[in-house]
């Protein structure tokens, strides 16, 4: 255990609400002569009261607060999100609270998977315990609405700190699990080691009693607070609100799909390296390992349980990766040939940078705006034992660029990711309404720049991971308007989809061709 002392900082107490004076009466610190308060005769040597000011020692002008009549402090507690209690490692105590700092910091705007490694490098824990901190954490993410909401009913504020709420989220998540799915643990068990996990943290220790109380509320009606909460949409689709709005503007008749599509916990897609092997041969390999899998796409293998990488056969030497199978369209629609310059412009993590090159011998850049990200196209394709110029620079900007046009561009451009929230449950709790514009103008200006590098005749493939029109078809539709380019065939706007021969994000897909000079 980590022997840290709360970290506190003092905050003068807030004076308590004064009834307003009668008519006439001396008011405190009224002035003028009235009453106990300065007045214009206060001697000189008076300390500057409410409302004066003085110079410190550098000269700078002060103001002042009113001295007070009873100084007192209350204390602010600074939370204390890597506090390691002295907890079991192999607990389920460690793992919920692991998840609830995880979940704090989410709610604090970190990305799920950085405020995880944070948190495993907080607590130092063992492997085991990092796969149930994940998962529970990954589970609180996707009922995140329904339990707050199932809190809201039961408590009269909200729990503070933020990290009390997310622990007892966290376990509503596993007494709670969605419809046709069987709780991880037993009930009591999760009540037991929330509270044990209360009791072992510093900043919320004394709301044990609070932790136990409402679980075990929970459990007693469960099926009335579940159709009460059920009421509140934020409950029923585990979105905000406006997300269920946007998704219902855009898709009247498949809204409810899309939303359920994205609370469903994603599958493990592999791509099959096609100059290593085919899926076929590949499928009959992880027969022969024991592993369940079927084919979703022509080098897409879907496995029927998730396993961890180095249990894939062939992973570590390249002759699979991990990608979804709606991302497996983007390397055939390019319409490669050996030869030529191709430009991977939002390159990072690789995923499609190495399919490209799998695809055919080609003269690849990739470009990230991200170097760590970068770092990673350059391990993936190390894996594969394939190379590509990697640049980290910004693709609205032309800075980089040698001047020498390419035949093939990809621009899988930043966006909300709304289309593959099944597998970052996180990004709606994270994302605003406004990011939404954001990103569309800073895509609109990667595609104008980008369209200057593309060769006469060349094609030009943008892809987002986003469900909203502003970012796909809209931006399509304005982009091909602006520079004159010919829209070839391609998917459009992917669904969600899982199912016995499909499963994939939700992608959008629009293929340009460059007039011939
Ligand atoms: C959707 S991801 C790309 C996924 C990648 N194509 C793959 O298949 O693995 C978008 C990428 O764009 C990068 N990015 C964000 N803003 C950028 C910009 N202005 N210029 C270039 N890359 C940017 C992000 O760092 C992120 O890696």
């Amino acid at each position: 255990m980590t022997d840290k002392r709360p970290t506190l900082t003092l905050k003068p107490k807030a004076r308590p609400a004064r009834k307003p004076a009668p008519e006439g009466a001396a008011r405190p610190w009224a002035t003028g002569g009235q009453g106990r308060g300065p007045s214009a005769s206060a001697p000189a040597d008076a300390r500057p009261r409410r409302g004066e000011t003085e110079r410190d020692h550098a000269g700078r002008t002060a103001s002042r607060e009113p001295e007070r009549l009873r100084p007192s402090h209350e204390v602010k507690i600074v939370p204390q999100h890597d506090y390691r209690p002295d907890l079991k490692a192999d607990s389920l105590a460690l793992s919920l609270l692991g998840a609830a700092s995880a979940v704090a910091r989410v709610r604090g705007g970190t990305a799920l998977p950085q405020a995880l490694s944070s948190v495993f490098s907080a607590y130092d824990v063992t492997p085991q315990a990092r796969g149930a901190i994940q998962d529970i954490a990954y589970r609180t993410m996707r009922q995140l609405g329904r339990s707050e909401v199932l809190l809201g009913l039961m408590t009269t504020k909200a729990p503070e700190p933020p990290m009390l709420g997310a622990l007892l989220c966290a376990a509503l998540a596993l007494l709670d699990p969605p419809p046709g799915t069987n709780p991880p643990y037993e009930a009591f068990t999760v009540v037991d080691q929330a509270v044990d996990a209360a009791a072992s943290h510093p900043d919320f220790a004394h709301a044990k009693a609070m932790v136990n109380a409402v679980l075990r509320r929970f459990l007693r009606e469960r099926e009335t607070l579940g159709a009460q909460a059920l009421k509140q949409p934020l409950a029923r689709w585990n979105y905000p609100q406006w997300w269920i709005d946007s998704t219902r503007a855009a898709y009247p008749n498949d809204w409810e799909a899309i939303l359920a599509a994205g609370n469903v916990h994603p599958p493990l897609t592999l791509r099959v390296n096609r100059r290593r092997t085919d899926a076929e041969a590949y499928l009959r390999l992880l027969a022969d390992a024991g592993i369940e899998a079927a084919r979703v796409g022509p080098t897409a293998v879907r496995l029927a349980q998730a396993v961890n990488v180095s249990q894939i056969p062939g992973f570590h030497d390249g002759v699979v990766s991990v990608q979804d199978a709606g991302a497996q369209l983007a390397a055939p629609l390019l319409d490669l040939a050996d030869g030529m310059r191709v430009l991977d412009a939002c390159a990072a993590p690789g995923g499609k940078s190495g399919h490209i090159l799998e695809t055919a011998d080609v003269d690849l850049t990739s470009v990230d705006a991200d170097p760590a990200r970068l770092a990673r196209v350059g391990d993936n394709l190390g894996r594969l034992g394939l190379r590509a110029k990697l640049v980290a620079a910004e693709a609205q900007d032309a800075g980089w660029w040698d001047g020498r046009p390419y035949d093939r561009i990809l621009a899988d451009v930043p966006c909300t990711a709304s289309g593959i929230v099944r597998r970052h449950p996180d990004i709606r709790w994270l994302r605003r309404k406004s990011d939404t514009l954001q990103l569309a103008t800073l895509s609109s200006k990667i595609l104008d720049n980008l369209w200057q590098m593309l060769l006469p005749n060349g094609k030009l493939l943008f892809v987002t991971c986003s469900l909203w029109p502003q970012e796909s078809e809209a931006q399509a539709a304005a982009f091909a308007a602006r520079h004159g380019a010919i829209r070839l065939d391609a998917p459009g706007q992917l669904l969600p989809a899982s199912g016995a021969g499909q499963d994939h994000d939700g992608l959008f897909y629009a293929l340009f061709q460059k007039p011939a000079a």
